[in-house]
């Protein structure tokens, strides 16, 4: 049994808590809400970001206070909205025990710096890569929470330490796969989500699936240019942390990134699809954050750069789709 500490109880936070729950580890939820905190610690309960669970295991508890939250973990994972990790991790930088390793759920590139975030997470806590570990995949919350079978790749570039977390997270249900891959996963899971916006608004405006399996294949192509650019693994694009999350998020509405997209294409602008959205759209301050990795690393992002038009200038799913027919025609 080990001490684990999930900083963030929002859906997938909340979830993959549960997730450790079940596979015999101890669970501390730390939340910067205090409502959230209560309501796991008194009643079992997180009925804001995961209202279908109606019992969290025993073993899970939550606390508000960092120094606490901490103090005994063996394993911390972060699943902080990417946008706000650096900020929040500030504060958890001296608390920290020095052996602990370190692990991010989260799925996106900062939009300041166009850092992923194992770059964020160790430069704010002044970690060694050694202890820094990625998970992603097709990992829908609230299926995981419904215990439904799934997958997911558990990286670092320490391969011990990768199967040190896999081990704490496998369940009857959860089967983890490892890799040292880090860039890979972390390239994976962040531009996902910005061919899920794509691919929803298409699905929103009325499109078929011939559009959607378009712009996924389209935009696999580019996460892949990118990311091999960026230094990864060009395998992982093909396993469960590219294809299989870009199958999983592209095609369910209880995707958030696939969502807030199929509001767009529906004629909600960035505004409302903001406040319509039930959780962090990862995929929407990450996208422009592509399109200057991109210039920076000398990739075309042809996808990602319509996604940013759409979301800077405001222009229509036919506009976004005619950007990304334009050009000559090319070898595929
Ligand atoms: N929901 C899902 O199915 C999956 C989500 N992810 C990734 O995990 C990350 C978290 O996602 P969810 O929990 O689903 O999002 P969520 O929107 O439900 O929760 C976001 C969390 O970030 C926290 N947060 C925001 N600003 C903060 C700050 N300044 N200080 C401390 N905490 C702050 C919120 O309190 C909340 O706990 C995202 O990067 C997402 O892409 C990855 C796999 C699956
Ligand atoms: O990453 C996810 C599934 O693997 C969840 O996607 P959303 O953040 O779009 O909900």
């Amino acid at each position: 049994m080990t001490n684990i500490t999930v900083l963030g109880a929002g859906a997938w936070g909340t979830a993959f808590g549960q997730v450790l729950a079940d596979a015999g580890n101890t669970v501390t939820m730390w939340a910067i809400e205090p409502e959230i905190v209560t309501d796991i610690h008194e009643h079992h309960r997180n009925s804001y970001r995961l209202p279908s669970v109606e019992q969290l295991p025993a073993t899970m508890d939550a606390t508000g206070d960092r120094a606490q939250a901490v103090a005994h973990a063996e394993i911390i994972v972060v699943a902080i909205a990417a946008q706000f990790a650096r900020v929040a991790l500030a504060e958890f930088k001296d608390l920290i025990p020095s052996t602990a390793l370190v692990v991010s759920l989260m799925k996106g590139i900062e939009r300041t710096t166009g850092k992923r975030m194992d770059q964020v997470v160790c430069e704010s806590l002044n970690l060694p890569e050694e202890r820094f570990v990625a998970i992603s995949g097709p990992n829908l919350s609230k299926q995981v929470a419904d215990r439904q079978p799934a997958a997911t790749v558990v990286g670092c570039a320490d391969i011990d330490n990768a199967r040190t977390v896999a081990k704490a997270c496998e369940t009857k249900y959860f089967k983890p796969f490892v890799t040292t891959d880090v860039i890979g996963l972390e390239m994976c899971g962040s531009l996902k989500n910005v061919v899920a916006l794509a691919v929803g608004m298409a699905r929103g405006a009325g499109y078929g699936e011939n559009t959607a399996a378009m712009i996924e294949t389209r935009g696999l192509a580019e996460l892949t240019a990118l990311g091999k650019a960026a230094g990864a693994d060009p395998k992982t694009f093909a396993g469960l942390a590219g294809v299989g999350d870009l199958v999983a998020t592209c095609g369910s509405p209880l995707s958030r990134n696939y969502t807030f997209g199929a509001n767009l294409g529906k004629g909600l602008s960035v505004e409302e699809a903001t406040k319509a959205s039930n959780g962090v759209a990862e995929g929407v301050p990450t996208t422009d954050a592509v399109v200057a990795l991109g210039r920076q690393l000398g990739v075309p992002t042809p996808l990602a750069s319509a996604m940013s038009d759409v979301l800077d200038k405001g222009i229509s799913c036919a506009d976004m789709l005619g950007e990304l027919f334009g050009g000559d025609i090319t070898e595929e």
